[in-house]
Order: C-alpha cells, then structure tokens, then sequence
C-alpha cells in the first residue's frame, strides 16, 4: 500500500479477490464513503459469508441496520460489559492463563485463538452452551470448522471442501444448541413483551443504565437479548423499523425464513432461531476473528520490546497499589499507556484491513474523482495508516524545497533540514511523494512508523497516542461512519484485560526473535509452523 500510494496517491483501481474496485485511503475520501449510506452500502465479497448468515439485510438496510446497531449496541456499550462481561472474561483469560502457566511455553498464534474464542463463545455471544466438558469442547471444535468455512472456495455441495465442513458443523451445532436456545429466546421474547406491556418500567431500567454510567441512555442487555430485542418487529422504540423487519424476514431469499418466521410469530419475533443463530455466529466471526490477531501481535510487541514492557509494567504496579487485584471496566479504562499499547498495535498490524463498500449511485469524491454506481470501493487502512500526516517525516520546510530543487542527493539533506524546519511533506504530487521517498532510511524503503520488520522500535511506538500533536489521524482500526466496529469497547477491554494479566504474571520470551519476518498475511497473519513460541516465565509484580 506504501509502494502503491507514492505511485498513484489515495486513489486508486486496482483488483481484489477477484473484484475491480476502487481504493480510497485518504481522510476526505473515506468520509462519504463510511458516512453516507444513500451512496455506499455495506458489501460482503465472495459468497462463503453469506452461505453461513444468509440474511445480511441487518447490515445493508438502513432501517434495520440501525436498530441492530442499537441493539447490539446495548449488549456492547460500557455499561453492559461492566454489568455483564468483565467478570467472566476474566474467568475465562485466567483459565487460558492457568493453562500457559502450567505449560511454561506456547504456540502463540494458536493460544491466542483458543483464548479469543472460548471469549466469543462463552462470554459475548450469549447462546447457551452445554455444561458438560466434552460437549462444549464438541461445541468449540464445530464453531471452529464453521469459522473455517468463510476462508475458501465457494462450493458448499462439494465434501471436502471448507465451505461444506462449515455448514455441516452450523447444522449440527443447530441440533446441538437448538431446543436450549428455542427456549430462552421465547423466555426472552416473552420478557420483552411483558416490559413492552409496561413501558415505565423499562423507561426506569435505561434512566438507571444512564446514572449507572454507561455512557448510553440504553439499557444494557446481554448479548441475546440484544440479538432478541432487534427481532421484535413492534418494539416500543423501534416502531420506525418494525414495517422493514417483518417483511425482510420473510423474503429474505434462502428460503430458511418465512414458515419458520411465521411459526417464532407466536412470540412476536422477525426472525427465526436460526436467524438469530447465524447473527450469533456473525457476532463470533466479527469477535475471534480480529480479537485473536490483536492479542498474539500485542502480546508479540510485549515480548519483543523491553521498554514498552517496563512502561506496562510501571502503570500495572501503581494501579495495583491504588485498586489492588480489582481490573474492572473502570479500572481498566484508567490506564492510558496500556491503551495506547493497544491502539498502536492495531495501528502497526491491523487486524481489519479495511472494508467494502457498493456505490449506489454515481458519486464525486475529493480530488475530482467520480466513483460510478455499482462500483466496489475499498477502503484502506493500510493506506491511510501509510498517508496519516501526523506520522510522515516532516521535512519539506522551505529551505528543503529550495534544496530539492537544485538536483539529486538533496533529498537527504532535506531530511536534516526537515528536523529543524519542521515542515509538512506535498503528498499531493507524486513528484512530492517520490520525494519525500527518497528521503526516507532503512533498507526497507519504507517510513519508520511501518517499518516493523526492520525498525520494530521506531515503528511501534506506543507514546504517539499520548499526545494531541503526536496522535495518529487516520486511524480506521474499527471502520468509521455508520459501520464504525460494534465491538470496539469490548476488544479494547478483552485486549486490556488479557495484557494486564499477562504483566502482572509472567516474563515473557520470544523464542525466535525473528518472528515478524516469518508471518504471511492471508487471510490473517499466520506465522510459520513452529516460529510463535512464547516463553513463559512466572513472577508475581509486587506492588
Ligand atoms: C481487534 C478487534 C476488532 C477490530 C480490529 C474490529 C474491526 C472492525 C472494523 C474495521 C469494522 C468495520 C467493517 C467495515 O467498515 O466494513 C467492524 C465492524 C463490526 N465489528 Fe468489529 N472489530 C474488532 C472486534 C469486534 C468485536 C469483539 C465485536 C463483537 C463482539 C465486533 C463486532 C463488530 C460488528 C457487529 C461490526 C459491524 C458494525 C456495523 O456494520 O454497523 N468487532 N469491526
């Protein structure tokens, strides 16, 4: 994306898994792109995703997106997760962390994706799971091979393939988890009926979510009640809704829904169970899939850079002699260096690459470009993560320009002019953009603040988040606009939660050094068979 944007700027065609599409990957290009949903709509490429959730209308429509987003939004707003979440997630990362211990060494890739997953499965989605061992063990490996399918060819009839694995596992995790989750989402309709009945004393539950602090006047929910609460097509506060949702259920074009829906009608409900099955597994697919990588790349960054360690260190021993063992949400969220160690591992090793959006209509875009209707866009956040003027090298102040001016090798001494003059590069020109390339060290040819693989240490650098001047400002992690990342508070909480943890309990090793120069990017980083050892060694930090 660097090499592509020195040649072409934040505007590019390019292909893409099989797609033409256009490339955005600038501040003023994104904007309408994320924002203005009468022009882009939510697009899913490659048919595997909605073979495993057929009905994708919650994310297209903007009436039904929007009380998704609501709803899900009250199962994932600070006030839920204080209420709901904190206390077993931490049940769940102490188990994994038990286990580390015990083992003294990991696969780190692999660790990390069992701890992420049992989060998803037992802490976030909300569908009920068996007690017994073997079952929920059973119950993780279908959810794994069903996860699995959306990373593949698109044949689901054909046996071997991963798609067909995948359906196979979601039908028999249907028989498997099924009659328990009929059960509690008709508990739960029937709830919400009776609340829907006596309005007061709903309106009372948000006016206490409000006090309580969570940040939303919405009550916060538990996941599937959440999942519950945007299928009730004539909810209180949804009416606007309600006329859209019926009839989306009921034609939603893969045949699972009309009969069924009509048969769940008796409860009031939109949607099937099966519906709000796939919406829970949607929810899995958009948890594990990014939550794993950030925590094996955070925990990486950890192992490999001693004096982000120490700082992590510092901020846990003060917050241990002001909180003792307490890490709630509250907590948790007073801890700004392990914050900022999160937001810059998501910023030097995304774990969402960006996203694909369907023009609608013809729309102009900044810099006179036309994006015709019908045309995929993508946009970037590598891109904008490689443009974010906050962290290119400032060096065209007016004497480096005159400098540049006069012929070959001024653009080195540009860059010393640059650190006196302080001045912002002209990206707007190839010409400035080669320049500003040619100023650039390393052998790599790449800035510092991406060059990972050969300047981990001035790449990750934790302390940018901490001050205004220094603060990334393209910063897309979690999307933005109208589809900005539902689970954001919760990763950033997961991820808090585990490295805190992690700190307070451990040294850590790398066993391979090497490691960031030995893992490939499709679909997700995958480090080479053996290369993620982490070291474990156990210590207590003292207070
Ligand atoms: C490191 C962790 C995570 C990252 C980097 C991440 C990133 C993102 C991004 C970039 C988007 C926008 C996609 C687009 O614009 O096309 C998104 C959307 C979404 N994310 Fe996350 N995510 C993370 C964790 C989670 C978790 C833990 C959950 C749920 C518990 C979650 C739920 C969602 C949902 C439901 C959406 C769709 C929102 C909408 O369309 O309105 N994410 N995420």
């Amino acid at each position: 994306m660097w090499k592509n944007w020195l040649e072409y700027g934040p505007f590019f065609r390019t292909h893409l898994l099989g797609y033409p599409l256009y490339v955005v990957g600038s501040a003023g290009l994104i904007k309408p792109v994320l924002g203005d949903d009468s022009a882009f709509e939510f697009f899913v490429p490659g048919k595997t995703f909605t073979m495993l959730i057929s009905d994708i209308r919650h994310m297209q429509v903007p009436e039904q997106h929007a009380v998704f987003r609501r709803r899900l939004g009250q199962a994932l707003n600070p006030g839920a997760l204080s209420r709901h979440v904190m206390a077993p997630l931490r049940a769940v990362l102490e188990r994994h962390l038990d286990a580390w211990e015990a083992a003294g060494r990991v696969q780190l890739a692999e660790a990390c994706a069992a701890a992420s997953l049992d989060v998803a499965l037992e802490v976030l989605t909300g569908v009920p799971l068996p007690p017994a061992h073997e079952a929920r063990a059973e119950v993780r490996k279908l959810f794994r091979t069903a996860l699995a399918g959306l990373y593949g060819v698109p044949l689901p009839w054909l046996p071997g393939t991963a798609i067909h694995s995948a359906l196979r596992a979601q039908a028999r995790l249907m028989q498997l988890l099924g009659p328990e989750l009929d059960r509690e989402v008709a508990e739960l309709a029937g709830k919400m009926m009776e609340a829907e009945a006596n309005p007061a004393a709903s309106a009372a539950d948000a006016a206490g979510a409000a006090a309580g602090g969570s940040g939303s006047n919405e009550a916060p929910m538990r996941m599937l009640e959440a999942q519950v609460a945007a299928a009730l097509p004539f909810h209180r506060s949804s009416s606007s809704a309600s006329s859209s949702a019926a009839p989306a259920a009921a034609a939603n074009g893969n045949g699972k829904s009309a009969t069924a829906a009509a048969a769940t009608a008796g409860v009031g409900l939109s949607l099937t169970k099966e519906q709000i099955f796939e919406r829970a597994l949607g929810v899995v697919i958009a948890s594990d899939d990014t939550s794993k990588h950030l925590f094996f790349f955070a925990l990486v960054a950890a192992a490999m850079l001693p004096g982000v360690r120490g700082k992590l260190e510092q901020e846990q021993k003060e917050a241990m002699r002001k909180h003792g063992d307490d890490l709630s949400y509250a907590v948790l969220n007073d801890m700004p260096y392990l914050d900022a160690v999160i937001k810059e591992t998501i910023r030097v090793f995304p774990t969402a690459v960006g996203g694909f959006r369907r023009a609608l209509k013809d729309v102009a875009v900044e810099g006179g470009h036309v994006i015709p209707a019908g045309s995929i866009v993508f946009y970037s956040t590598h891109l904008l993560n490689a443009s974010d003027p906050a962290l290119l090298p400032r060096f065209l102040a007016p004497e480096a320009r005159r400098q540049q001016a006069v012929g070959p090798g001024a653009g080195a001494h540009a860059t010393t002019t640059a650190a006196a003059g302080g001045g912002q590069p002209d990206t707007g020109s190839k010409a400035g953009r080669k320049a500003l390339a040619r100023t650039l060290e390393g052998p790599t040819g790449l800035p510092a603040h991406l060059d990972y693989e050969c300047r981990l240490e001035e790449a990750f650098r934790p302390e940018r988040w901490l001050s205004d001047e220094t603060r990334p400002r393209q910063f897309t992690g979690f999307g933005g606009g109208s589809h900005l990342c539902l689970g954001m508070h919760v990763a950033h909480a997961e991820a808090r939660m585990l490295l805190a943890l992690v700190v307070r309990r451990f040294d850590l090793r790398l066993e391979d050094p090497q490691l960031l120069s030995r893992v490939t990017y499709f679909p997700g980083p995958v480090p080479r068979k053996g290369a993620d050892g982490l070291v474990l060694m156990p210590r207590r930090l003292e207070p």
